[in-house]
């Protein structure tokens, strides 16, 4: 049994940034996770120094990788700034003007092997129910007869491995990891490799490794669609995630709220800079169903999203009721789509889906 100490003792023989003392001397290792035969850990350097360090980071994760029985090693240079330096350069540069490879030198938009198309759920901000909309849009596309997977992005609060009652590890074969399989979908979560407690060190710009892992070096499919659960936000690790991922779309969830509305409005042109079409916008929480009378409450006023939608000139995909039923199921691990198959609430994400799946056909024809 490998333990942390036989990780450290293996970490400690990769030499520092600098050349002088190794990772651990130094301090510079975090969040050190084993979890079965899967190692993940952060390595601390300057911002401006990320790209420079990537060999190091390699070495950290060639050395571990070398423990018997370690099938699989995620290390992730955090590029941490520091305090009072300067704000780093934006990154991010419109498609067209997008040179350097990304992580890992793949080129920019690389398909993702064994994966048909990849469409990225997201939202302007925390809360909106995008990880629900994104697991019952997929059991949805799923019920339309495809064969579907999820990843969940959301690596500062991975909640798929939850919503979808999946608590197994995903196995490494040929240091390839296999995905989970849930309600008949493949899944990937940061949530399956690391702590509950861990996810909060994963911050900083080369976080994008870790999804580049997470996407890549998983035995995908063969899947006709892949969804992918985007951090909530639109700023820079969303934007990275965009560049890095051959999306042939994306969904932008919104409640009702004016506040909610003008958050999706920056989603939509996040996707705008880096070319990605938008198949519309899904309003959730749109209105209240009574669970006891069936009476309908529009709480929040209705329809601003599929105004917006218009205004905006984007497909208005359709409307989610707030209903408990939704919510006790996506919390418990029974998606609605799933567990009420014939119900009207998996009635409105299937006709989503067929929404979503008449633009991706739109797309492909004017692509
Ligand atoms: N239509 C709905 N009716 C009732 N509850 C809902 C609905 N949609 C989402 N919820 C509930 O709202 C909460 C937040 O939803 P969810 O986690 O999907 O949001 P999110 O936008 O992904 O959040 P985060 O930003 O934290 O990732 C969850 O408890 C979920 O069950």
């Amino acid at each position: 049994m490998v333990t942390e100490a036989d990780v450290k003792a293996k970490l400690s023989l990769v030499a520092g940034p600098d050349r002088t003392g190794d990772l651990i001397s130094l301090g510079l290792v975090e969040g050190l996770s084993l979890r079965g035969d899967r190692v993940t850990f952060v390595i601390r350097v300057p911002a401006e120094r990320a790209r420079e360090l990537e060999p190091m980071r390699r070495a950290a994760e060639q050395v571990v990788g070398e423990l018997p029985g370690i099938a699989g090693v995620t290390a992730v240079l955090t590029a941490e700034r520091a305090p009072g330096a300067a704000p780093e350069p934006p990154r991010l540069k419109p498609a067209a003007a997008r040179k350097a490879p990304p992580h890992g030198g793949l080129k920019p938009k690389a398909p993702i092997e064994g994966v048909g198309r990849v469409i990225a759920v997201a939202s302007g901000k925390g809360g909106v129910g995008k990880s629900t909309t994104a697991v019952n849009l997929a059991l949805a596309l799923q019920a339309e007869g495809h064969r579907v997977g999820i990843l969940d992005a959301d690596i500062y609060g991975p909640s798929l491995p939850r919503m979808l009652g999946a608590a197994d590890r995903p196995e490494t074969v040929e240091k390839r990891m296999k995905p989970v399989e849930a309600q008949g979908l493949q899944v990937m979560s940061m949530g399956f490799l690391v702590d509950e407690a861990a996810p909060m060190v994963w911050r900083g710009p080369m976080v994008m490794s870790a999804l580049t892992q997470m996407m890549r070096e998983v035995d995908w499919g063969p899947l006709d669609i892949l969804v992918v659960d985007m951090p909530p936000g639109t700023g820079d690790a969303q934007l990275t995630l965009c560049q890095s991922v051959p999306l042939a779309g994306a969904v932008i969830v919104s409640t009702p709220q004016d506040i909610a509305l003008i958050d999706a409005r920056k989603g939509l042109n996040m996707f705008r800079k880096v070319e990605v079409p938008v198949l519309g916008i899904v309003e959730n929480m749109s209105y209240f169903l009574c669970p006891s009378c069936g009476d309908r409450s529009d709480i929040f006023g209705h329809g601003g999203a599929r105004e917006e939608a218009e205004k905006l000139g984007i497909p208005f995909l359709g409307e989610v009721p707030l209903h408990m039923e939704i919510r006790r199921n996506s919390d418990q691990g029974t998606p609605v789509v799933a567990s009420a198959p014939e119900g009207p609430h998996a009635g409105a994400y299937r006709a989503i889906a067929r929404e979503v799946l008449a633009g991706l056909e739109t797309v492909a024809v004017t692509a």
